[in-house]
């Protein structure tokens, strides 16, 4: 592992992955092999979550190409130098902000859309000019295989590593010293990730779980938000980190809720729902049981029907939930919607601020001021109004949690930004000195009162009236030693412009005398005084 990671950061402080044109070439590379290789990635995602094709391309080939057109089109723009604002002092140097490399970093995916949870963190990684370690979960075993055969026929095998395996893998590779790790999964690893992190004081992206609210108002319409809730809540069986995890409602809901879901599910899946290509499997016997026992001394409404053998677990609907109990307790990730009772917003925004916060918040309303009430008085990493699961798709808005949903976000723009220092560059001249003289010691009284001048723009009139008399002053100094032919602005700035830099020592005047300030004039810092 060590000569791995050893590997990855000399190719890295070779500077290949830096310049734009290899990050385009790579992103290129990798959207080649998911053109190229779509069936072979389609069949390994297909297997591990007894998801359809068609079901896989969706819910994330889509997702990457997406990502990849995004970062192809936008990267340019993302990795040029940002100017900076100056302030008095700094008028006449330059000031940029220039995104560069973070340098090695460790992407770790969990298992439930295996491929976004990977790759889309990798363009993010490539884009910002990074080498990268991919560790994709062992329980998504063939879209880890595939991604260890595909990634080093397309990318740079010097720069862009796969490791697979399981804990003690993973215990391995975060022993190494990473430039930024960005990890998928469980709260429990999430704090392991953070603390073997913490010995190199490596920042990390955490991207956790929770239990995400729906609330759904009485003023509302109650066919179009059961369809939409069913779709986001039973897609991937439940499996989906920003899936709705319980509904909040008056309790006269309920029944209507109740009944609106099942005819939706049939909608969906038909009268077989097992047979239906679009309702996938639990993971693993482990998680199937987990989600028997949260069923336990539960009012089912609908649904609950389970096959261990195939891991099947119909979409169940839980009413009359006691918030207390253990379905409560720990996030869902799995087909059963539980219905909580509350009396009205105020009780459900109480009911959601008891709690974690969560990774998403849904509202359901015709009204759009309770909307905008909710999302104020609450947290969550994100928000979709009259929907679920939607902001994920929109890769212009961050995606991450908030508190023990997570930390950092990551999609389009945002994944550029985490996998980039934002490095701050001022470059002076050599010039200037005499102005210098303000910070250098000894310090007086009328430093800093010229120091508060300079940086917190604290004007004295008397000081203002001195130093705009001194530039009219260089001016009219400037215009007689290079008499201006013509009332053109142009042939003016022409002739300021040939006069380059004028020293104008003001250390006579009563004001500027202790200091010792001069002005030293050119075409832009004139400008810049006039604007005074
Ligand atoms: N915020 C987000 O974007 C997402 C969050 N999740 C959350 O992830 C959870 C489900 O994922 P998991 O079952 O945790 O996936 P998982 O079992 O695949 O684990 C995630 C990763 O952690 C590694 N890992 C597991 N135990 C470890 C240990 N002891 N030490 C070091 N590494 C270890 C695994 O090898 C794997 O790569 C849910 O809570 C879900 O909400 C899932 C998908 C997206
Ligand atoms: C016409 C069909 C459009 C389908 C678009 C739906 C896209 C849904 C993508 C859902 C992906 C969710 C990934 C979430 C992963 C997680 O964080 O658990």
């Amino acid at each position: 592992m060590e000569r791995q990671v050893l590997r990855l950061r000399q190719a890295f402080r070779s500077g290949r992955s830096r310049p734009l044109r290899f990050r385009l070439q790579q992103l290129e590379a990798l959207r080649r092999m998911v053109q190229e290789r779509e069936k072979e990635i389609l069949a390994a995602i297909a297997a591990d979550l007894s998801k359809s094709e068609l079901n896989a391309y969706s819910h994330e080939v889509i997702t990457i190409l997406g990502e990849i057109d995004f970062m192809l089109g936008n990267l340019p723009e993302l990795a040029s130098a940002r100017p900076a604002k100056k302030n008095l002092l700094t008028m006449m140097d330059e000031a940029y902000v220039q995104p560069e490399p973070l340098g090695v970093v460790l992407i770790i995916g969990a298992w439930n859309y295996p491929f976004v949870l990977t790759m889309q963190p990798l363009v993010g990684a490539i884009a910002a000019g990074n080498a990268a370690i991919v560790k994709p979960s062992e329980l998504s075993e063939n879209t880890a295989k595939i991604l260890a055969e595909l990634l080093p026929q397309y990318l740079d095998q010097d720069l862009y590593a796969i490791v697979n395996g399981g804990i003690p893998e993973t215990t391995e590779l975060l022993k190494q010293r990473f430039d930024h790790i960005l990890y998928t999964g469980n709260t429990a690893v999430g704090k392991i990730v953070m603390e073997a992190a913490a010995k190199h004081l490596t920042p990390v992206t955490l991207e956790l779980g929770g239990k995400s609210p729906c609330y759904i108002d009485r003023d509302c319409d109650l066919d179009v938000a059961c369809r939409r809730i069913a779709w986001g809540k039973y897609m991937n069986c439940g499996q989906t980190c920003i899936a709705p995890d319980y509904i909040l409602c008056e309790a006269s809901l309920q029944n209507q809720i109740v009944q609106k879901i099942k005819e939706t599910v049939k909608d969906f899946y038909g009268e077989n729902i097992k047979a239906s290509p679009d309702y996938e499997r639990i993971i693993n016997l482990r998680h199937f049981k987990r989600l028997q026992s949260l069923l336990k001394g539960q009012k089912i409404a609908f649904g609950g029907e389970m096959d261990e053998a195939t891991r099947y677990l119909a979409p169940t609907i839980l009413t009359d939930v006691d918030p207390n109990s253990k379905v409560m307790q720990e996030e869902i990730f799995g087909p059963i919607l539980p219905i909580v009772s509350v009396k009205n917003v105020d009780e459900a925004i109480n009911f959601i601020n008891d709690r974690e916060k969560p990774l998403a918040l849904y509202v359901f309303s015709r009204n759009n001021k309770l909307i905008k009430r909710v999302i104020d008085e609450t947290s969550s990493g994100g928000v979709t109004g009259n929907d679920v699961i939607m902001h994920f798709t929109v890769n212009s808005l961050p995606f991450g949690g908030v508190g023990a949903s997570g930390m950092g976000a990551y999609h389009g723009k945002y994944s550029f930004d985490t996998f980039s220092h934002q490095r701050p560059c001022l470059l002076k001249g050599l010039k200037g000195e005499s102005v210098n003289k303000l910070r250098y010691p000894p310090n007086s009284e009328s430093k800093v009162s010229w120091a508060k001048f300079f940086l917190l723009k604290q004007f004295n009139k008397g000081r203002l009236g001195m130093l705009l008399f001194v530039c009219l002053v260089a001016v009219a100094a400037v215009i007689v030693k290079h008499p201006v032919r013509s009332r053109n602005p142009d042939s003016v700035q022409s002739s300021l412009r040939d006069a380059d830099l004028v020293d104008f020592p003001v250390s006579s005047s009563p004001c500027l005398g202790d200091t010792g300030v001069s002005c030293q004039l050119n075409r832009q810092h004139l400008e810049v005084n006039f604007l005074w």
